[in-house]
């Protein structure tokens, strides 16, 4: 049997000596040298731990930094025993991360939008009003120009008189146009605002109540890309599509009906034009919009690198891995700023080809129209009408082709987010049992446990395990990492359900009870390492009883969550003084469950039970288990080997 529980293999050859732990007593040193695999180093391991069968390997930081329980639970999973040396970093992504296959949730979106129908009612009011306006505007435009052309041929005409009413309506149609483009653009941001805040909660409320198995499989930055990136893709795609897609379809028929009236010739030469704009336009637009895809894909990756290096920084730094994570990062840099630049080049291109194609269409419009005033089929306002119209039907086509990639961006952005928003947790929380306060003994019991995490079903860590802790007793739970000691009281905590048997709190199984007052209520948990919220330190006492009184407050300070019945925790230095007060007499009366990474902080519970491998090897108290100089003589042999007890099991 071989075991490589502590550390990646990747990361085990970077280290220049190892040390072994056989069968969790013994400690020896391998020397690493270059070119070893991690087959090597098991080769020099196992001469070095001649009887052994099983083995720990760690890297020597790991003994003076305490184990990490986080970097185990997700680099382990990614390593297995023989991998080969690969210094090179590779980013996993789960695979429909940017597929588009979450299908959009067209019910649940105008669930979203009924509260607010009358702000969007609004809204596209205004947005429409805009569009009538930009088509009528040209013609009075034209109006404009006919009468000051033909002040040249009539100069007795009085100017003011001819200009009056028409300058006052072109007045009060840009008014118009300025009011309306205010009112459909704050409307529209209220209701974009209010949707996307909405969605947002509803996401995160949607993500903290998922099982811990989602957690395992999740990477906390897709997580937080979707409550960040894909709600604000959404929101932009869908306030885009309202104001620009309306407006666009609008003015373009509003604008096509305006140039028919105007010229039919010259709106011929306009619709020859118009289809191969469109065609070309969309063609260079998909392969812009997968290009700016790509390079936003690209883009979350590089935040991906970072965050991952900023959470596991004393990893980083313990392995002395800056060099190489700034590397990793700099890398996917480069490949984010290359895609980026490929596109900025691609659309510099598009806009200057657009431009001059649009300019040549102005050149040859006037052209024509030059030709048909010169016949006396249209007038200099016309021509002039005609030029400001088919520009708004082009900038309108341009603008829909635009929007069409917005859309099939902000349908798959918002699909994402409703998947997950749809999304209901597979552990059955609707439990309702509660046991009174005067009924609550505390008395637990694994029965049968049968349990392999959901993210490693293969890989069994509890089978037939049976386990009493009696009411008001102090039960610790040593050994080595890897055991399964964590795994017992997540059971316990209800993390994760059994596959078989049992696990109950005074007769009743945790699966029936309500989970909020069972993770509430019935459990303290002393986390192995202490988490801080980014609050003051008393909101961060405060977060087991957010209804604590000061006097409970001041007391919990010291011995923890009060009003807990039952202690777990896993022990470093931090918890330790906790652990030893709630043994000293805290938690009289009270069922304890010590996880004991350290001896002497359990030496006086009652029960002490040693695993190994997922089974209990020895149970007993401390002067029972020393006479039977088994496993647990080994471990007290071994902290005798280290009196200031920093050596962790
Ligand atoms: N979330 C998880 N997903 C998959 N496997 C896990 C997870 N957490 C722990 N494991 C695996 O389950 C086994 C038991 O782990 P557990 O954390 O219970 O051991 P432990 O005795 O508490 O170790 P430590 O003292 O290091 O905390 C190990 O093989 C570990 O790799």
């Amino acid at each position: 049997m071989w075991q490589l529980l502590q550390t990646p293999c990747t990361q085990l050859l970077r280290q220049r000596h190892l040390l072994v732990k056989s069968n969790g007593y013994f400690i020896n040193i391998v020397k690493n040298k270059p070119g070893f695999t991690t087959k090597h180093l098991f080769t020099s391991a196992q001469k070095s731990t001649e009887k052994a069968n099983t083995f720990l390997i760690f890297s020597p930081w790991k003994l003076c930094t305490g184990i990490s329980l986080g970097l185990g639970a997700r680099l382990l999973y990614n390593n297995t025993a023989f991998c080969k040396a690969n210094l090179t970093r590779t980013i996993q992504r789960r695979p429909n991360l940017h597929d588009d296959s979450a299908k959009f949730d067209w019910k649940r979106f105008f669930e979203y939008l009924l509260p607010h129908k009358w702000l969007l009612a609004a809204a596209v009011a205004s947005a429409l009003a805009v569009a009538f306006l930009n088509v009528y505007i040209p013609a009075m435009l034209g109006v404009i120009v006919n009468i000051l052309a033909s002040m040249k041929h009539n100069p007795s005409t009085d100017f003011i008189d001819e200009i009056k009413m028409p300058a006052l309506k072109m007045i009060s149609l840009y008014i118009g146009q300025a009011i309306f483009t205010f009112f459909y653009i704050h409307l529209l941001a209220q209701v974009g605002e209010r949707v996307a805040a909405q969605m947002k909660q509803d996401l995160f409320v949607s993500i903290l109540k998922q099982d811990m198995a989602f957690f395992d499989r999740e990477r906390t930055g897709e997580l937080v890309n979707r409550i960040t990136v894909d709600v604000q893709d959404f929101k932009s795609s869908f306030k885009q599509t309202i104001s620009g897609g309306l407006r666009a379809i609008t003015q373009v028929v509003g604008s096509a009906v305006s140039l028919l009236v105007i010229s039919p010739h010259l709106t011929g030469l306009t619709l020859i034009c118009i289809p191969s704009v469109v065609i070309g336009g969309t063609f260079i637009g998909s392969l812009l919009r997968k290009l700016s895809r790509e390079a936003q894909a690209q883009i979350e990756k590089t935040t991906l690198v970072a965050e991952e290096a900023i959470s596991n920084m004393r990893t980083v730094r313990a392995f002395a891995g800056e060099a190489e994570e700034a590397r990793a990062f700099a890398n996917e840099c480069e490949t984010a700023a290359e895609l980026s630049m490929e596109l900025g080049l691609g659309v510099g291109m598009f806009q200057a080809g657009t431009n001059l194609f649009l300019n040549g269409m102005v050149l040859a419009t006037m052209f024509l129209g030059g030709h048909l005033m010169s016949t006396g089929q249209m007038s200099a306002g016309d021509v002039m009408a005609f030029l400001v119209n088919a520009q708004t039907v082009q900038r309108s086509v341009a603008q829909l082709s635009l929007l069409f990639g917005s859309v099939v961006k902000g349908l798959s952005a918002g699909g994402r987010v409703f998947e997950y928003i749809n999304k209901e947790p597979q552990m059955d929380t609707s439990g309702k049992k509660v046991i009174k306060y005067h009924e609550f003994h505390g008395d637990i019991e694994f029965k049968d446990v049968a349990f392999a995490y959901p993210t490693r079903p293969e890989a069994v860590v509890l089978k037939n395990f049976n386990l009493k802790i009696p009411a008001g007793k102090t039960v610790a739970i040593v050994g080595t990492s890897g055991n399964g000691k964590s795994t017992i009281a997540a059971l316990l905590e209800r993390f994760y359900d059994v596959n078989e048997g049992s696990v109950t709190i005074d007769g009743v199984d945790v699966r029936e009870m309500d989970c909020k007052w069972l993770r509430g209520r019935a459990l303290g948990l002393i986390s192995q390492e202490p988490v801080l919220f980014a609050t003051t330190v008393k909101e961060n006492i405060r977060y087991g009883k957010p209804d604590a009184t000061d006097d409970e407050f001041r007391f919990s300070a010291i011995y923890c969550v009060l009003d807990n019945l039952i202690y777990y925790s896993a022990l470093d230095s931090a918890s330790e003084k906790v652990v030893q007060s709630a043994l000293e007499g805290v938690s009289r009366g009270r069922t304890v469950l010590v996880i004991a990474h350290r001896l002497s902080t359990i030496m006086n519970a009652d029960i002490i039970v040693v695993l190994n491998k997922g089974n209990i090897v020895e149970m007993g108290t401390h002067e029972q288990l020393k006479k039977q100089k088994g496993f647990y003589w080994n471990l007290i042999k071994q902290q005798d080997q280290d009196p200031e007890g920093t050596r962790t099991l």
